[in-house]
């Protein structure tokens, strides 16, 4: 294959590369996430510490104000310390791409892979929180998601109506064996909703009832919404859900942000369950507070909580009270029966991509994670910074098959989706001619940066493999 250099794969995305996305992550964005970071720890700290919990803030916002330094500084990047390994339970993988590989002595935060040293960051902030007792478990983007979350309440309350609209007919579905062209119709919208994952871009769901979705008015919406999915393969991973008869089969969620995202996913799920099309939903979230905005174990309780949660989403009608209500309630009767679980395994949290999600793997959870979702029906991998994982976030031609670029996913037992927002360089699996014309496009507004289209987030892609 011509994307293999004599069987190698291409270089990952450097921070050093000129005029791309990830230069201006590390030099621009990195600094103000760490400076945020410093302010929510002041406003935590105002409202309800104690002396030692007050002293060991002060700790912390220094900490962060010299790692703000060195980020702009461009200095070296350090392994963590034993003390910094115990404590905060840093993998192993992040000292051994530092230390064992010649190729990364000297990296720096300005020079190195963009992949690694972004997900390095956040393991440098974790440490100065995990460090200090009265702050170990503080999740320092909290304040930050909450905030998010609370400002997406027309689209909480809209989707929360339109599940309780939809509901009586999700059932009737599972109970007279749904015709194909209804669920394909549903699990579309579905999947769109999870992919945009945003209180904007809802799109045929108003009050719908199958009719509506099904008209021609729901046909044109639909085709507006679809002109921004480049790739489109919802009807290959519904041709597998559909074809496993075996009746109880597992879908697995690689989460992405909390908030709204993580609403619009539990509506996905709450669809597959109340259809059949899956008889458990598996959440992989992260162990710690991780890419500012996403999803740890406790965010989901926090999530249902919020729904009822009248001071937080304070409903002028009864209706949309109960609407969210409902929805709160079904998914607490999903999690007591088990149909939903959330779990977060380290290995979300490595720098590995994904071609170590693989039965040779086995040092830092790749083999053990390719375990469990190798008997998944289904796979969903949701959000930028996975679809970077799964192609190595490495400088491919655009036009790389998705089979090559995942690699040895492609081949290895895992049935995988992947419902991706373009935030990032890396870009594969497009037609030839649809890279160069989206460039033009996006160069009349952005001089000299028509290829960060694929970063602008106004895009997406929607990319199956059977892992056949
Ligand atoms: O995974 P998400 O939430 O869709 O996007 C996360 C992201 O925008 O943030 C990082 C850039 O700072 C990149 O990893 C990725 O592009
Ligand atoms: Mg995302
Ligand atoms: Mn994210």
């Amino acid at each position: 294959m011509a994307e293999l250099q004599n069987g190698e794969p291409p270089r990952r995305f450097m921070l050093d590369d000129e005029n791309t996305f990830g230069q201006f992550t590390g030099t621009e964005r990195w600094p103000i996430i760490v400076q945020n970071a410093v302010d929510d720890v002041e406003a935590a700290v105002a409202s309800a510490a104690g002396p030692l919990a007050r002293e060991q803030a002060g700790v912390i916002h220094r900490q962060l104000l010299s790692l703000k330094q060195e980020i702009m500084a461009k200095g070296p990047l350090r392994p963590f310390s034993q003390e910094e390994v115990q404590k905060a339970d840093i993998p192993g993988s992040l000292n051994e791409y530092l230390e064992r590989d010649p190729k990364h002595a000297g990296f720096s935060w300005g020079h190195s892979e963009w992949l690694y040293t972004e997900i390095y960051l956040y393991w440098r902030i974790h440490v100065l929180f995990a460090l200090q007792s009265e702050w170990s478990h503080f999740d320092v983007f909290n304040k930050l998601k909450q905030s998010t979350f609370k400002a997406s309440q027309h689209g909480v309350v809209e989707l929360a109506h339109r599940y309780a609209n939809l509901k009586p007919q999700l059932m009737q579905l599972a109970a007279q064996g749904a015709d194909r062209s209804t669920l394909q119709v549903l699990f579309k919208e579905f999947v769109e909703i999870s992919l945009w994952g945003n209180a904007t871009d809802l799109s045929l769901l108003t009050n719908a009832t199958l009719e509506d979705i099904k008209s021609i008015q729901g046909a044109k919406a639909r085709q507006a919404s679809e002109a921004k999915i480049l790739v489109n393969d919802t009807d290959r991973a519904l041709d597998q859900l559909l074809q496993e008869s075996s009746g109880d089969q597992q879908v697995d969620f690689v989460l992405d942000n909390s908030g709204f995202e993580l609403y619009a996913d539990l509506m996905l799920a709450a669809f597959l369950l109340h259809t059949g099309l899956a008889s458990k939903c598996v959440f992989h979230a992260k162990a710690i507070p991780y890419m500012v905005s996403d999803v740890m174990v406790k965010d989901l309780d926090v999530l249902i909580a919020d729904l009822r949660d009248r001071q937080f989403f304070p409903c002028d009608s009864q209706e949309d009270a109960a609407a969210m209500d409902l929805f709160a309630a079904d998914i607490d009767a999903f999690r007591n029966s088990n149909a939903l679980t959330i779990e977060s395994h380290p290995f979300w949290t490595t720098d590995l991509d994904y071609w170590h999600i693989d039965p040779v793997q086995g040092q830092h959870g790749g083999a053990e994670v390719h375990s469990t979702l190798a008997q998944s029906a289904l796979v969903i991998f949701k959000g930028d910074l996975n679809y970077r994982k799964l192609t190595g976030d490495r400088t491919w031609p655009r036009t790389t098959p998705w089979g090559v670029a995942i690699g040895p996913l492609a081949h290895n037992g895992v049935t995988l989706l992947s419902l991706r927002t373009c935030k990032a360089d890396v870009q594969v699996g497009l037609e030839p001619g649809v890279d160069e014309r989206l460039s033009q496009l996006w160069e009349r507004d952005h001089p000299g940066k028509g290829s960060w289209w694929s970063s602008s987030g106004k895009w997406a892609v929607i990319c199956y493999s059977s892992g056949e």
